[in-house]
């Protein structure tokens, strides 16, 4: 494919391709546009990667990440369709399936417009939908390690309407090497779903912090606000998070190294001793911050996703079989229909379109596409206004990274990504199974299903 430029101002012959519509949104790492590829007029959500102020492109490293993220195959894993690269400045563009909705968005709708909660069946479907590709990311071995509201997106009008797509997932990764972060373009992060190990300075990622941050999403499902608002401490890498550990602590009480045996082993939790030991609460009471009562299934689930140790943390396989999920109401593929027969369908709004930005990011593109009626995104278009700036969380710096064996993975052999030209529009010359050991079994497209669930734990048609 390479990066052709076309007749018309050095816009990259690849472009062509698409309508842009307009950007959607903007994180630490680039900006994400909606597009429609002329082909099929399929929605596409294209995220395009800052360039670092030394202005470094994308190394083959960073190709080799994205060709195996290409290979992930769920339905509630969001689908990379295509990687583009622009040779004259080495900026990345990934284009993804569009998803009408995400958590930050329907959390917020009920909190500032609704002003009431999420129904059960809906959190349900929502939090076991997560559960289910993150049990197929962890079974590959992905560690997603930047959970948060705003990568758990949902479907929104259509054959997958209400189904959960994790987003973001291995980005982490490429993040980090090639490409900055740009801490000076004003954008807020957030650490409120960052793992107790990781706030102590824990030097190796496993798929435990994936599951702590999924607790906190659970709680803020049921809460509509974020379980712990600890203020980031903002200086590089991996600073001590004092404040957040103290929101932490201010609900589940101080961890100890009888619950926790390996606590003393991790840096902060040794050197700053003194500063933590200040933070010691009387009265922890984790089911009254989520209003849940202590026998619930609900409490007891999200209680194993919070626990301490990451070791003793629940999996997302664990939890999949939760007794939670096997009592009414009980989880659905439409995560979004009414819980009830008679009960009204929320009404989630479309994503906002800024259709004055284009690529670049700076300048007017045409006019509004025309936008055929009846799609999701017509409303999206009619209703274009400018993105508000949301606050962006970003990914932790890139530490060590131990990941979880997978159980009974067909094996994949890189070397089977023969003639990756077609994945590779940048030419960029790559080594065959150069890949690390860990990386070279993936699993094939999986059905939908994860591993140990054949699907949900009981299939019941809802409208
Ligand atoms: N495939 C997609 N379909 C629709 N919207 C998407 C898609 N991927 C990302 N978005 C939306 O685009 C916005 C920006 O996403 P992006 O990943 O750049 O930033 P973020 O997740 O908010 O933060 P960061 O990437 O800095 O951690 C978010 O609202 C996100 O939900």
């Amino acid at each position: 494919m390479g990066d052709g430029r076309g007749a018309g101002g050095g816009r990259p012959a690849w472009l062509q391709q698409y309508d842009l519509v307009g950007k959607i949104g903007e994180g630490t790492y680039g900006l994400v546009f909606l597009a429609r590829t002329k082909h099929r007029r399929c929605c596409i959500a294209i995220k395009k990667f800052k360039q670092s102020k030394e202005g470094d492109g994308v190394s083959p490293t960073a190709i080799r990440e994205i060709m195996l993220l290409r290979e992930i195959s769920h339905e509630n894993v969001v689908k990379l369709v295509n990687v583009h690269i622009n040779h004259a400045d080495m900026s990345l563009y990934l284009a993804f399936d569009y998803a009408e909705h995400d958590l930050y968005e329907i959390i917020r709708h009920h909190r500032e417009k609704l002003n009431h909660q999420i129904n059960q069946y809906t959190v349900k479907s929502l939090l076991w939908q997560l559960l289910n590709g993150l049990n197929y990311l962890h079974s590959n071995w992905i560690i997603h390690r930047d959970l948060k509201p705003s990568n758990i997106l949902v479907m929104g009008e259509g054959e997958e309407h209400g189904v959960v797509k994790i987003a973001d997932f291995g980005l982490a990764r490429i993040y980090q090497a090639p490409l900055k972060p740009l801490y000076e373009n004003g954008v807020v992060v957030t650490i409120w779903y960052r793992a107790p190990e990781l706030l102590l300075g824990a030097k190796h990622y496993t798929s435990a912090v994936d599951m702590w941050a999924v607790g906190c999403i659970f709680a803020e499902l049921l809460t509509l606000k974020p379980l712990f608002q600890g203020v980031e401490v903002k200086a590089t890498p991996n600073p001590f998070q004092l404040d957040q550990l103290d929101k932490i602590f201010k609900v589940l009480g101080h961890p100890t190294p009888e619950k926790w045996p390996t606590l003393v082993n991790l840096p902060y939790w040794q050197n700053d001793q003194q500063h933590i030991q200040g933070h010691k609460y009387d009265n922890p009471a984790l089911h009254s911050y989520v209003h849940l009562a202590q026998k619930s299934p609900a409490y007891d689930l999200l209680s194993k996703m919070l626990e301490y140790d990451p070791r003793k943390r629940i999996t997302a396989a664990q939890a999949l079989e939760h007794e939670y999920f096997r009592m009414d109401p009980l989880p659905g593929r439409n995560a979004l229909v009414p819980s009830q027969p008679g009960e009204k369908a929320v009404n989630y709004p479309a994503r906002p379109v800024d259709t004055t930005t284009d690529f670049e990011g700076t300048i007017s593109v045409q006019p509004s596409q025309p936008v055929s009626s009846g799609n999701a995104v017509a409303g999206s278009v009619a209703a274009a206004s400018v993105v508000a700036p949301r606050q962006v969380p970003r990914p932790m710096p890139m530490v060590g990274m131990q990941r979880m064996p997978g159980a009974g993975m067909a094996a994949f052999n890189i070397a089977s990504q023969a003639g990756m030209g077609g994945l590779n529009p940048g030419n960029i010359s790559m080594q065959r199974g150069a890949a690390p050991a860990h990386q070279q079994q993936l699993r094939r497209k999986d059905p939908g299903m994860g591993l140990q669930n054949t699907g949900y734990p009981q299939q019941r048609r809802r409208f």
